[in-house]
């Protein structure tokens, strides 16, 4: 590796997911003359558009899959490198890629994504959803299948689990309710009906992120400068996608064999522990799936241990204290805050400028939508943290809306919202504010006060 010549760059990112452009584009705009590599496996990188402030901490944004040349266009300081970082030597600030090059960094902040942590993966009929590879392989297995088996209950359990058609579906859940990464059980019972019917368009969808993808720039391992001096180098393809988001399942079908429109039992409290081959249907020694988040810790600069390294979005693992409203959850939104914050916090670095933690870590705030439902989550919206001491209020019409409060010390502390409630921006507000709620009681749900007009 010494021998052969490095090229340097005073920062390099790593991932051209939302936190990797995020990143560099912020870098870009504060100190427009560094110079700035963008390292990525993925033939597109992801860019945010239609950014939208909701409120002080609610964000929407549309995802768009663009071509490289779009962002050298717009930061000429940038070159982005298509190819798979294959080692780090932190020592010597380096980096190799995996078409053999070699680049110097002063400046290294790391946004290369998660892995999925499949319960195995030697096994061909197991799948982990993360990418449009992956995506593509389940539609590709699904249209043959009689019978899947969904194991989790995250985000992609909740989506699969509605979305597939044609076919049955067993829902492996470690958990007493579905969804618990999301809301609780009271939740999860206003939800599940919508398992039992034919999937419904609501009359008033709520706007959700979208892709877009236009043709991926030719050729597998390429260099873009702003002056188009592109240099080709010839390794494949790399396999190291972005995480897909909201609305992955739109592009294509989720449809089994089965005449069946959908059919889902469920199987509740079940870990699954091996996943046997046909081969293998005999006793044999159980082991359990570690837990481990396995993230890189980062500091409140989105520092990490190493000298001159940061890492943001799903990669990382955000370790300083944490303000008692937010915690971390691999969300699109976090991926461009953390992106975002990294890069301010490496230009401050250089220009010997002091910067605090980013208002946007003080209280978590989620846009989404489940089973055709909108769903806002607002803070400690599942007590996290909190336990026995918390208070909660309830809010239910079947099939309209779900809205739970929770409380501690009669402050708001978090809520969930699901269905059109239009209580986002004055519950955020109460939750920001700490006001002592206890006076008002069970009077802040009663559906017959206009709240709004109530704490103006
Ligand atoms: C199926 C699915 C549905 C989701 N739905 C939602 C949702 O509805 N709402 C929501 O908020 N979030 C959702 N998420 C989560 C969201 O997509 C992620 O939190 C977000 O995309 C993370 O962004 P990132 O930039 O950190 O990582 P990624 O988007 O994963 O980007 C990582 C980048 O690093 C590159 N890379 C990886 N390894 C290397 C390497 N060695 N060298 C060079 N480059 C490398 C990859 O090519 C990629 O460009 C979903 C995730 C999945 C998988
Ligand atoms: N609309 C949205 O906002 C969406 C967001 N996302 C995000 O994308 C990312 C990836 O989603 P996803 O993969 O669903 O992530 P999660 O990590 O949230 O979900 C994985 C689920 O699998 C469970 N699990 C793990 N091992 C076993 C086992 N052996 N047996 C049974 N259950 C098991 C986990 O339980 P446990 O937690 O107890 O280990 C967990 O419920 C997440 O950050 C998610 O928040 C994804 C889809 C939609």
């Amino acid at each position: 590796m010494a021998d052969r010549k490095k090229k340097t760059f005073s920062f390099v990112i790593v991932g051209g997911g939302i936190a990797g452009v995020t990143c560099v584009e912020q870098l870009s705009s504060q100190i427009p003359s560094a110079d700035v590599a963008l390292i990525t496996a993925s033939p597109y990188i992801k860019t945010v558009t239609n950014y939208k402030q909701v409120s002080k901490t609610l964000e929407e944004f549309d995802v768009a899959e663009r071509p490289f040349s779009v962002l050298v266009e717009k930061f000429p300081n940038i070159t982005v490198i298509h190819s798979a970082v294959i080692s780090l030597h932190t020592q010597s600030h380096s980096l190799e890629t995996a078409d053999g090059r070699i680049f110097s960094y002063e400046k290294l902040c790391i946004c290369s994504g998660g892995r999925p942590k499949l319960l195995t993966w030697d096994n061909p009929y197991v799948l982990g959803i993360r990418d449009t590879d992956s995506a593509q392989e389940l539609q590709k297995q699904l249209s043959t299948a009689k019978r899947i088996i969904v194991v989790g209950n995250g985000g992609i359990a909740l989506e699969l689990a509605y979305e597939v058609e044609g076919c049955e579906v067993i829902w492996a859940v470690k958990d007493k309710a579905i969804g618990n990464t999301f809301f609780d059980a009271g939740a999860a019972q206003f939800l599940i009906p919508s398992l039992e019917v034919e999937k419904t368009i609501r009359a008033a969808p709520c706007k959700r992120p979208r892709y877009t993808t236009e043709d991926p720039e030719p050729g597998a391992s390429q260099t873009f400068t702003a002056d188009k001096n592109a240099q080709r180098h010839g390794s494949g393809p790399i396999e190291a996608g972005s995480a897909l988001g909201p609305d992955w399942h739109d592009g294509i079908v989720l449809r089994g064999a089965e005449q069946v429109s959908r059919r889902v039992s469920l199987e509740y409290q079940c870990e699954v522990e091996k996943i046997f081959t046909s081969a293998e249907l005999l006793n044999s020694p159980q082991q359990t799936p570690e837990n481990d988040d396995g993230g890189l810790q980062v500091d409140d600069h989105m520092m990490t241990s190493e000298p001159d390294v940061y890492a943001a979005g799903d990669v990382c693992t955000a370790c300083w204290v944490h303000s008692a409203l937010w915690q971390q959850m691999r969300l699109w939104t976090q991926a461009r805050q953390m992106g975002w914050y990294a890069g301010r916090c490496m230009a401050a670095n250089v220009l010997s400028e002091s910067i605090e933690l980013d208002f946007c870590f003080e209280l978590f705030s989620h846009i989404t939508k489940f089973f055709n439902y909108k769903v806002v989550l607002l803070g400690k919206f599942n007590g996290q943290g909190l336990g026995p001491d918390h208070e909660l209020l309830l809010r239910c019409t079947k099939g309209q809306e779900y809205v739970k409060v929770v409380l501690s010390g009669g402050r708001m502390v978090g809520a969930v919202l699901i269905g059109e409630t239009d209580l986002e921006e004055t519950f955020e507000n109460l939750i920001l504010n700490q006001m002592d709620l206890t006076p008002y009681g069970e009077e802040l749900l009663n559906p017959n006060i206009d709240i709004e007009d109530y704490f103006d």
